[in-house]
């Protein structure tokens, strides 16, 4: 997938308070990032990070005090999204006394892309009977209706939390391949908060960390792995706490003005030597910055990066030759 594949989920600058009323507080800040159409992204950081907010703000349920947060070309929240854009709460709510055939019917009725297969091979999957009601199923079995429920809709963007917490290891992998079978296939785009790593692993091809009240690493899952291994080679992990996010740059001359951006300079044969040690895992990844919260984030080239720490005053400050 390339940087220019058309954009799904695009932050800019995006400010989120949580709770309500008087309690209200800034979570999070200055968030950057860009998913692009047809990714599966996973969002991934300590509990009450603001995964489920963000994911909320996307449905268009929470509005950005700050910045902009576009979803399909479209301010997130728009009505022209309504068909396009599902969303499986944490919580799962689902009408307790309507039966699971009702609402099916009911997703029939409101949806013009309504595919009542795909939202059987999930009802299948936990063995539901049609008229069973949503207040009488167990945890798991209400996670796979309710994610029938998005998936039956054929959304462009599906936002998931925590879809697979409560589910068994047989029918999550199952409901994992389904999801991803659909992606495959060109229907759309998948966001999905997971606290299981191994999961995320097998299924996504971008990543978001968020934590601190900011996203700390974000782009292609694939270059956050490199990246990381680089920075380790280069026993970077420590020295470059305290700086602005970072990204591996070839000694070359930067054709661009990053403000705000550390620019790790590595010349090429370090980068080779580096590429032959093994790949971390994700949860090496996500572990190793959770541990180390001073140390700044990764950002995939062409993003713009929001304020951070302080840099030089080039707005670039360079960590390594
Ligand atoms: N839709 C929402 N509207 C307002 N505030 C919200 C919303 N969703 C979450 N919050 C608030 O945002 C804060 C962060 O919670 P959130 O559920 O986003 O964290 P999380 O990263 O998903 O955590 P966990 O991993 O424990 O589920 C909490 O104070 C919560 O009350």
């Amino acid at each position: 997938m390339t940087a220019h594949a058309p954009t799904a989920v695009q932050a800019e600058g995006v400010g989120l308070r949580a709770g309500r009323g008087g309690r209200r507080r800034d979570l999070l800040a200055d968030c950057a990032f860009r998913v692009p159409r047809g990714a599966v992204c996973g969002i991934v950081g300590p509990n009450g990070a603001g995964k489920s907010l963000l994911l909320s703000a996307a449905a268009g349920l929470v509005r950005p005090h700050s910045g902009r947060l576009t979803v399909l070309g479209q301010p997130a929240g728009a009505d022209a999204l309504l068909a396009d854009v599902a969303y499986v709460d944490q919580h799962r709510p689902l009408y307790p006394r309507m039966r699971a055939a009702e609402l099916l019917a009911t997703g029939r009725d409101l949806n013009p892309r309504w595919d009542h297969e795909r939202a059987a091979e999930l009802l299948e999957l936990g063995r539901i009977p049609l008229d069973s009601k949503a207040g009488s199923l167990s945890g798991g079995q209400r996670s796979l209706l309710a994610l029938a429920l998005a998936r039956g809709k054929r959304p462009r963007l599906l936002l998931l939390d925590e879809p697979l917490s409560d589910l068994d290891p047989l029918v999550r992998r199952a409901a994992l391949g389904l999801l991803l079978g659909d992606v495959a296939e060109g229907q759309g785009t998948v966001l999905l908060s997971s606290h299981v790593l191994g999961d995320l692993e097998e299924a996504i091809d971008h990543l978001l960390l968020i934590d601190g009240g900011r996203i700390r690493l974000a782009g292609e899952l694939s270059e956050l792995l490199a990246a990381h291994r680089l920075l380790d080679r280069l026993g970077l992990l420590e020295c470059q706490a305290g700086l602005a996010p970072w990204r591996v740059h070839p000694v070359d001359p930067v054709d661009e003005e990053p403000r705000h951006l550390t620019l790790v300079r590595v010349d090429q044969e370090t980068q080779t030597r580096a590429a032959d040690a093994e790949l971390p895992s994700l949860e090496e990844l996500v572990v190793s910055y959770l541990r180390s919260p001073s140390v700044a984030g990764w950002l995939a080239p062409g993003m713009r990066p929001g304020r951070y720490g302080d840099t030089d005053q080039n707005g670039t400050g360079t960590v390594a030759a």
